[in-house]
């Protein structure tokens, strides 16, 4: 391989929801001294505009019209990043399981992935940098030069979700959980552009089994392993 771009290589991580990608993004990022996009946390900041204007999730022409007027920016605070939609910090406000499933129907339509997917190019294109979403290997950046598709079982996914939303207090049971981890993975699966797939050249990582620690032992010595290969080249 030549020379990698000005700040170093583009990592992709896809996979299902709740496989792992944000902390596995964050932490791997902070090993390698790279940023981190989380681009769910785009199509979710576009979710909760479009409620809030009262946009229906089909209407095409308005989402296009609300992405034309919608920044989406990251602040990094710390290890964490705060998303910001026209300047406000909506971070909070888009986590809900609710936005969540909305989002998931509003990221089928064209217009919101043509929009997001210029945005996305934009901030990664001169490497440094991992993207973690549901199309990076594929749609975003099918020419990443690292890629892995992280999954785990459904059931499992459900689990760790559940925890996640026992422990802030929430009342959903474990079946509720998991039957919307299910819903969410076929929205994302089944939707014409840009549906939730393996890149045929993405490394699979199936964490159903593993702990975080050893996610993340796997995935820094394939990067470091690509970078040392991009140094021969
Ligand atoms: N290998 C693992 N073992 C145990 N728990 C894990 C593992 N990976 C992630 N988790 C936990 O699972 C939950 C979901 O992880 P995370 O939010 O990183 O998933 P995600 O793929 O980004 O989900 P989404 O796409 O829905 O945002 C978190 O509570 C996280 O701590
Ligand atoms: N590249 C992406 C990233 C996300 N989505 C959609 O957004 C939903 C929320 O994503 P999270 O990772 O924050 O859970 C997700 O269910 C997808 O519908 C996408 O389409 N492409």
């Amino acid at each position: 391989m030549s020379a990698v771009r000005e700040n170093g290589v583009i990592v992709a991580i896809d996979g299902p929801s709740g496989a792992g990608k944000s902390s596995l993004t964050k932490l791997l990022a902070r090993r390698l001294g790279y940023i981190h996009i989380d681009t769910g946390a785009m199509f979710r900041a576009v979710a909760l505009m479009s409620k809030r204007a009262g946009i229906a999730s089909d209407d095409d022409a308005g989402l296009a019209e609300l992405c034309r007027g919608l920044e989406i920016t990251f602040v990094r605070d710390g290890e964490n990043c705060r998303v910001l939609a026209n300047g406000e910090d909506v971070s909070r406000e888009i986590r809900s399981e609710e936005i969540g499933l909305l989002t998931s129907a509003i990221s089928a339509r064209k217009p919101v992935r043509e929009a997001l997917l210029i945005m996305q190019r934009a901030m990664g294109a001169k490497g440094g940098v991992i993207l973690e979403g549901r199309d990076i290997g594929t749609v975003v950046f099918p020419d990443a030069e690292v890629k892995f598709f992280l999954s785990a079982s459904a059931e499992e996914r459900g689990r760790r979700r559940y925890l996640e939303l026992a422990a802030r207090g929430d009342q959903a049971t474990l079946e509720e959980t998991i039957a919307k981890v299910i819903q969410r993975d076929r929205q994302d699966e089944g939707r014409e552009h840009a549906p939730l797939k393996q890149a045929e050249d993405a490394l699979p990582i199936d964490s159903t089994s593993l702990s975080i620690d050893q996610v993340l032992t796997v995935m820094e010595n394939a990067v470091r392993e690509r970078l040392v290969q991009g140094d021969k080249g």
